[in-house]
């Protein structure tokens, strides 16, 4: 353990170096800096790869994909989704509280705009599977996900915290099938309308401006704030993994 947290020490040590590398790269040939979300996903590079090339998504991006795991994931997110409404409307009300800037608020909202129509097409995508949303029952890896949103909620919770939380969150869907959809995937011609929910264009370059409002906030947070949030940060990780591999359960 004591070794582990030297090792941990010396990351962190050898973070700062390349951070101030890169800062003073960038004072002289207007390098671009390194946001704090893209330094934190680079350290944690194994973490933020196992949470978005998780087997399920190798398994749907070459096309040997279990459909019965399929209908099980359906199945849970759409519970998991019905959970993370109430949170993105909880960062939306820390948003109005506790920011001067209203282009928070806008790119929350539309991230809102868009869990509506998901929660359409996700009636509309069990039915095409023959999954009944009423008689599923969440299992235990969707109810801890779940009950950690329900934490997060709280107003002892700072903005900036809950904000990573999001980014990170949508983040990890949006990568992961974006790699569905690149070039030579051989993504099954009925999971493409899945994967492009997600991996669509226009949600990557929503989640860029998510990502881009959370940096602002975690640039002027406190080192207190910013341990948080990247603590929060790799939990949401975790909990991703542990979500993707619920599909699993009895294949
Ligand atoms: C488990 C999980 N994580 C992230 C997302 C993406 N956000 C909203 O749809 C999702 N649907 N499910």
């Amino acid at each position: 353990m004591l070794h582990e947290r030297e090792e941990e020490e010396e990351e962190e040590e050898m973070d700062k170096q390349q951070q101030q590398q890169q800062e003073s790269r960038s004072s002289s040939n207007k390098k671009v800096d390194l946001g704090v979300i893209a330094t934190w996903v680079k350290k944690h590079a194994s973490l933020y790869e196992a949470a978005t090339r998780h087997p399920f998504i190798e398994s749907i991006r070459n096309g040997t994909v279990d459909l019965s795991s399929f209908r099980r994931w359906l199945g849970q997110d759409n519970i998991f989704v019905r959970a993370f409404v109430p949170f993105a409307a909880s960062v939306l009300v820390k948003a109005c509280n506790e920011t001067d800037d209203s282009s928070d608020m806008e790119v929350i909202l539309g991230g809102m705009a868009a869990l509506n129509d998901e929660l359409a097409w996700f009636k509309k995508e069990a039915s095409k599977w023959g999954v009944t949303l009423s008689a599923i029952v969440p299992l235990a890896a969707n109810v801890g996900y779940c009950s950690f949103l329900k934490s997060l909620m709280s107003s002892e919770v700072e903005y900036t915290v809950a904000l990573t939380a999001f980014w990170a969150i949508e983040a990890v869907y949006q990568d992961s099938f974006a790699y569905c959809l690149e070039e030579g995937a051989e993504t099954l011609e009925e999971l493409k309308e899945t994967c492009y929910r997600w991996g669509n264009d226009d949600f990557g370059e929503w989640c860029c401006t998510l990502e881009e409002r959370a940096n602002r906030r975690l640039q002027m947070a406190s080192e207190d704030v910013r341990k948080k949030a990247e603590a929060v940060l790799l939990r949401v990780l975790e909990l991703e993994v542990e979500f993707w591999d619920m599909s699993r359960v009895g294949i």
